[in-house]
């Protein structure tokens, strides 16, 4: 056995691609070869065993090696030299073409699924890649079955409502596709377990929640494969862990790892290239890189998957297949009038998402936008509607007002300074503090001896900001200010043209004004394309549907015309009514 030796911290995943090192090696079609990656600033060498699995071969005099990389603890990234052949026998070059991803409420239910595999079939131009959610609110009930574990105990767990009907539903699910149940008897079995062993240790560990909600994706994507195959659409099953989707150890709240793309391109596009099988891959789900344990991508994460795929694979467009007609003025739950937008930017998307509007996951543009490949949102219930398309631009020559998001149960923060230190530093301080602590703000505002904030309750979806935290917080604040906590607030995030802020502001206070309601704090920030309100919890649902009546109804505020007037012709934007 030969020993190579890889230095920095990225390099289990990327020095590897690197051809010098390949030339070290010596007998290359059956070699087992001990990498040594030492991490650069400690010098902890941790162990990687390679093995030559594709052994080598010549292409125009290069040579090319197939690797199997498995880490201690079992991460098994593929690595190869250099990119596979893309041609079929036929010498004709196939691609994948794009991600479709599909949500929990696409597929709730045995129908739902077959309408989700009709809908794969009919696009025979494409050879897509699929990313599959859990189905209908198996996420939920694996986390209510979690909960009621801890306190039952380990002999009334068979009991557990919820277990019953994750159990059920997928049961009657294969029965009703004519699938064999036994693609996901063993899971069913492995999750009775993983419940017992949480009630006889009376506790659910983050770690153990991502283990335990991993078994919805697990499942849906293993019945969703073995009906596509039986109706003889060929696919393979994958799971984001064992893909190559590399995360951090931040169980509920992972974040992916740039060694996730080469990965992730190289399994499913050699793959791909052996045996075409159409793609069916876990959503949601990855693997700490250095626990080796299964994490999650937090809640809604499966457009994650979906965009990160498409970013490894370098694809033509990202689908994201939902219960609704693309991303919408504003949540359709707050008020039913609200209208698909057609475009958006990625820039839009992203702030849209997170201040709170469901449809996305926060960090799901990222990759879109760092490939610049375009996402479309689309109904699975309605596939004909032509739903959203986000890009990198758009035409904004006529943009006003996009979308109303809504973001509740916000906490905020007055802190005055005593001017016991100068302007600077109390700045400094205030924030310093936040990271001290961990907590995330949202949306400021200052002046010179002032500074409002609000605080994220979830700290991007994790993790309630709980009471005993805040008092800390402002405890360290109360050193060098006067603080004063508010909370029940929500912020209202104004999606649009900031080039037209006064437009949107006026329309928005004049109807704020006509309903009563006070607007607490203001802030523009510099991401050009959103203006945040805050107002109470308790007023923040009628501005919303006061909002969205005036700018997107009643021959309201969307768009305006090269003039200056409105779209539709009516009023000039001078005198706005409210
Ligand atoms: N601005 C918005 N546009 C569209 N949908 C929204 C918006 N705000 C909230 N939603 C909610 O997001 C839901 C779709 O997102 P999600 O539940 O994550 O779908 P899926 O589970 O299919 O991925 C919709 O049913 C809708 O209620
Ligand atoms: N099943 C996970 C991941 C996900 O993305 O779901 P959905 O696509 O249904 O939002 C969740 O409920 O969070």
């Amino acid at each position: 056995m030969s020993t190579l030796h890889f230095y920095g911290v990225k390099a289990p995943f990327t020095e590897l691609k690197s051809n010098s090192h390949f030339s070290q090696l010596p007998s290359l079609s059956s070699a087992s070869i001990r990498l040594e990656f030492v991490e650069s600033m400690h010098l902890l060498p941790s162990r990687l065993f390679a093995t030559t699995i594709g052994g080598c071969c010549c292409r125009r005099r290069r040579r090319r090696v197939f690797f199997k990389v498995c880490c201690r603890k079992g991460v098994e990234p593929v690595f190869e030299e250099e990119e596979r052949e893309t041609r079929n026998p036929d010498g004709k070059v196939e691609q994948l073409t794009c991600v479709m991803k599909f949500g929990g409420s696409s597929m709730a239910s045995s129908e739902r699924m077959r309408e989700v595999a009709d809908l794969i079939l009919s696009f025979p131009e494409e050879r897509p890649v699929i990313v599959l959610s859990a189905m209908g609110k198996t996420t939920n009930n694996l986390l209510l079955a979690g909960e009621q574990a801890v306190c039952c105990g380990a002999s009334n767990v068979s009991k557990i409502n919820e277990l019953s009907f994750i159990k059920e539903l997928h049961l009657r699910t294969t029965e009703e596709l004519g699938v064999d149940s036994s693609v996901i008897s063993a899971h069913l079995g492995e999750l009775e377990q993983l419940l017992k062993g949480i009630a006889m240790m009376k506790e659910l560990t983050l770690r153990t929640k991502d283990y335990l909600v991993s078994f919805g994706e697990c499942m849906s994507t293993r019945i969703c494969t073995a009906y596509l195959n039986k109706i003889g659409a060929k696919a393979r099953q994958y799971d984001a862990f064992d893909l190559g989707f590399i995360t951090t150890d931040d169980f509920t709240n992972a974040e992916i790892l740039e060694a996730t793309y080469p990965a992730v391109a190289k399994r499913l596009h050699g793959d791909w290239i052996i045996d075409p099988a159409i793609p069916i891959v876990t959503g949601f789900l990855g693997k700490g890189w250095k626990s080796c344990a299964v994490t999650t991508l937090g809640r809604g994460g499966s457009d994650l998957t979906a965009t990160a795929i498409g970013k490894a694979l370098g694809l033509r467009e990202i689908q994201v297949w939902k219960d609704v007609d693309g991303v919408l003025t504003c949540d359709p739950s707050i008020h039913p009038h609200s209208e698909p937008v057609p475009y958006l930017t990625f820039e839009e998307a992203s702030e849209l998402a997170y201040f709170g509007a469901q449809v996305l996951h926060p960090q799901s543009m990222r990759p879109a936008r760092e490939a610049d490949i375009p996402v479309r949102v689309k109904n699975s219930y309605n596939p004909k509607a032509p739903g959203t398309l986000i890009a990198k631009t758009r035409d904004m020559s006529k943009a006003v007002l996009t979308s109303i998001v809504l973001k509740r149960n916000v906490t905020m923060l007055d802190i005055v300074s005593t001017r016991m230190l100068g302007q600077f530093g109390f700045l400094a301080k205030v924030f310093s503090i936040f990271e001290d602590l961990d907590i995330s703000v949202d949306v400021v505002a200052t002046s010179e001896v002032s500074i409002s904030l609000t605080l994220d309750p979830s700290k991007i979806w994790s993790r309630e900001l709980i009471q005993q935290e805040l008092d800390h917080v402002v405890e360290e604040l109360e050193k060098i200010a006067v603080v004063n906590l508010l909370q029940h607030r929500s912020i209202i995030s104004l999606i649009g043209n900031v080039q037209r802020s006064s437009l949107i502001l006026e329309k928005a206070f004049n109807v704020l004004r006509t309903i009563g309601v006070n607007v607490q704090m203001i802030s523009q920030g510099a991401s050009k394309v959103n203006m945040s309100l805050i107002v109470n919890d308790s007023e923040a649902e009628n501005c919303v549907k006061a909002l969205h009546y005036s700018f997107f109804e009643s021959g309201g505020l969307s768009e305006i015309d090269m003039d200056g007037g409105f779209e539709n012709g009516t009023a000039s934007p001078l005198c706005v009514e409210s």
